[in-house]
């Protein structure tokens, strides 16, 4: 079993703020995070897929392929993106690295299921949100 892994960046604005919690208690827990007209950061991106190396081409997963699908299915979706309002999957949700993370996951498990790649499986998704705040989901 290998873990193949690839990196991506990219830059998005968002605001942590909850909509039921008054602006007081918005500013409490988010601070800085819950001005009214958000922030931007570079983002990060790393995705880990694990599986074996097919014999006939010496790969375990084309990266090239894995860059199209990630493209495809998040980068272009988020990147020069406002994360509360322009991106579809994010509505509705307070977009912490936790929750982009959760749902980073649970879109590439998705295209992945509907292009019937069952060859390999996600490892891990680790969002950089900063240098120094970083959040990683691992498979189970
Ligand atoms: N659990 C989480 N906590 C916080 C999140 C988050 O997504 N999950 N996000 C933020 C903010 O978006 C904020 O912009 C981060 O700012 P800060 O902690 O100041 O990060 P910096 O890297 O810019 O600051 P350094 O002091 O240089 O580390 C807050 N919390």
């Amino acid at each position: 079993m290998l873990i193949l892994k690839r990196h991506f960046s990219f830059c998005a604005s968002h605001r942590l703020y909850n909509p039921n919690f008054s602006d007081e208690k918005n500013k409490l827990i988010f601070g800085k995070c819950s001005g009214k007209n958000g922030h931007g950061h570079n983002y990060k991106l790393e995705v880990s897929i694990k599986g074996n190396i097919d014999p006939e081409t010496g790969m375990m997963f084309n990266l090239q392929k894995l860059k199209d699908i990630v493209n495809e299915s998040i980068i272009n979706d988020v990147d020069h993106k406002h994360l509360n309002f322009d991106v579809s999957w994010l509505q509705g949700k307070i977009p912490t690295t936790e929750i982009f993370v959760e749902c980073i996951w649970e879109r590439l498990e998705e295209k992945l299921a509907f292009e019937k790649i069952d060859n390999i499986q996600l490892q891990s998704i680790t969002v950089w949100e900063t240098e120094n705040n970083i959040v990683t989901k691992i498979r189970d």
